[in-house]
Order: structure tokens, then sequence, then C-alpha cells
């Protein structure tokens, strides 16, 4: 049985993997913490994966404070700029175990999004204009979405890799409505009761137009991604950080 621990545990996304990890039949949950607690009471000893699905604000020092402690991470928390992953790093390598420490961190567990993503970085170079256009719930705090910007740049890569020109764009006034620009690529956010987490890739050219869009109407579609996390982890995942799903599927 590989046991996990859940920091988070209280909230929307917590609560649910409280519950996946109780209804596997390898996986057993060892504590499950939230905000107030001491998570130095993890160990090696009492757990093999911890899942951290918290608030953006709080998350780098958690899993900070978690490679202290020994533990392997699976993170879903949002709000992941290049500095803080180079933290992550940075304490890997100062940690108990650089050598086989496993943290690993996605934007979103749900398959339909992570093929939405990686449908979108393959048709990026076929396409003058690109947008993307995020849809959640009114609780959540960030925007954009971490996946959306996840997508965001994945898109600009791939244009660029391929030598393309900036989006065409003829805006000379803009309070607001033109979206967030992230690496060239414009992203807007809705947020509407009844809504979970949706997401749109426009893709446009003269005369034709190209929409990928996934839907996660319930938070049960991120479980079984994360349960794959987790024992990718507790199995052959590589050691030191890793980013996105799609890295433990045959994509
Ligand atoms: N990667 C993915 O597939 C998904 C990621 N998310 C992300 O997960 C995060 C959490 O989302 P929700 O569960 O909807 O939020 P939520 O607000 O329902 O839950 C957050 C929980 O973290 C707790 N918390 C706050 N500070 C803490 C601390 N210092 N230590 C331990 N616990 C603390 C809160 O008390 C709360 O119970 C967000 O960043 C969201 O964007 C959400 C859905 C899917
Ligand atoms: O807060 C959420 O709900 C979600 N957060 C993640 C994100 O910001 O991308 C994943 C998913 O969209 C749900």
């Amino acid at each position: 049985m590989i046991k996990v621990s859940v920091v988070g545990a209280k909230g929307r996304m917590g609560s649910h993997v409280v519950e996946a990890v109780n209804n596997a039949e390898d996986t057993e949950l060892a504590l499950a913490l939230d905000a107030g607690d001491d998570l130095t009471q993890i160990t090696p000893a009492n757990t093999d994966v911890v899942v951290e699905f918290t608030v953006p604000s709080v998350s780098l020092n958690n899993v900070l404070t978690l490679i202290g402690q020994g533990v392997d991470v699976v993170v879903g928390t949002t709000g992941w700029t290049d500095e803080k992953l180079a933290q992550v790093k940075a304490a890997i390598a100062q940690g108990p175990k650089p050598e086989t420490q496993k943290v690993f961190i996605a934007p979103n567990f749900a398959i339909s999004a992570v093929l939405a993503d990686y449908f979108a970085t393959k048709a990026a170079k076929y396409f003058e204009s690109a947008e993307v256009i995020e849809l959640h719930h009114p609780t959540k705090v960030d925007a954009p979405s971490g996946t959306a910007i996840h997508t965001a740049r994945g898109i600009a890569e791939a244009r660029k890799a391929a030598g393309m020109a900036p989006v065409p764009d003829a805006t000379e006034t803009d309070g607001g409505s033109r979206g967030q620009v992230i690496d060239g690529i414009h992203v807007h956010a809705v947020r509407l009761r009844g809504l979970n987490a949706h997401e749109e890739v426009l893709f446009g050219n003269a005369g034709e137009q190209l929409t990928i869009r996934a839907d996660s109407f319930d938070r049960t579609s991120f479980m079984p991604g994360v349960l794959l996390a987790v024992r990718k982890l507790a199995g052959d995942a590589p050691a030191g950080l890793t980013v996105g799903l799609d890295q433990f599927l045959d994509l």
C-alpha cells in the first residue's frame, strides 16, 4: 500500500483526494492536514507521497517544508512561476535526499485538459491567430488559471520554434477587454456560477477556425490523474522536479 498524506485536505480538491485515496485499492490515507497544521508531522516513516492542493500564496513554502521532511510530493496548486520552480530545484539539491527526491507539479490532472493542451501545442504552428479562454467557478482565487498560462506558453513556444510572426491584432485602445498577454498570446478568464473548470483554445486562419475545448464538469475528473501521479512517484518516476501530467502519459 502507498501511504498518502494530503495537505489542504479540507478544501474542494483536497477533500476529493482524501476520498479517492481511501477508495483506491493500493493507497491508504496517512495524514490529512489543512491550514494551521504542522507539516513536520509528515515524515518518511508515516508517508510515501504527499498530495498538496492549497492556495498559490502558501504552496511554495509547503513544498519546501515537505522536501525538508524528505517526502515525495505531488502538487496540484497553481501559481508556479519559473522563479518558484527554481527554488524547488534548489531545495531538492540541498534537501535530505538530493539523489532520490521526487516533486511533481501539474497545472491540471484531468485527461481532457492535458490532451487539449497537448493538441494545442501541435496545432499552434498551423494558425496565424491563437487565443485562450478559460472559464471557472467564481470561488477560484487566481486568474488566469494555471492551465491557461501553461497552454499559452506552450502555444507561444511552438510558434517561436516555427519562426512565426506575432499574432495579428490592430487594437489601439484597450480597457482590459483583450485579456492578459502571456508570451504574446491573449488569455481571457470568465468566472460564472455553475461552471467548474473549462478551457477553449481558438486558432484562426483566413476563412477557417479550429476550436479545442476541454470541460471538467466535476472534481472527480481530476482524481485518476492525481492517483496516477501518486503511483508514479511511489514507483518509477524520475528523481527531481517533473512538471505536467503529459510526462506520465504515452503522448
Ligand atoms: N492541478 C489540478 O488539476 C487542479 C488544481 N487546482 C488548484 O488547486 C488549488 C486548490 O483549489 P481548491 O481545492 O479549489 O481550493 P480551496 O480553497 O477549496 O482549498 C484550499 C485548501 O487549502 C487550505 N490551506 C490554506 N492554507 C494552507 C496552508 N498553509 N497549509 C495547508 N492548507 C492550507 C485551505 O484551508 C483550504 O482547505 C488551487 O490553486 C486550484 O487552482 C484545482 C483543481 C484542479
Ligand atoms: O481552481 C480550479 O478549480 C482549477 N484550477 C486549476 C487551474 O488553475 O488551471 C486546474 C483547473 O482548471 C481547475
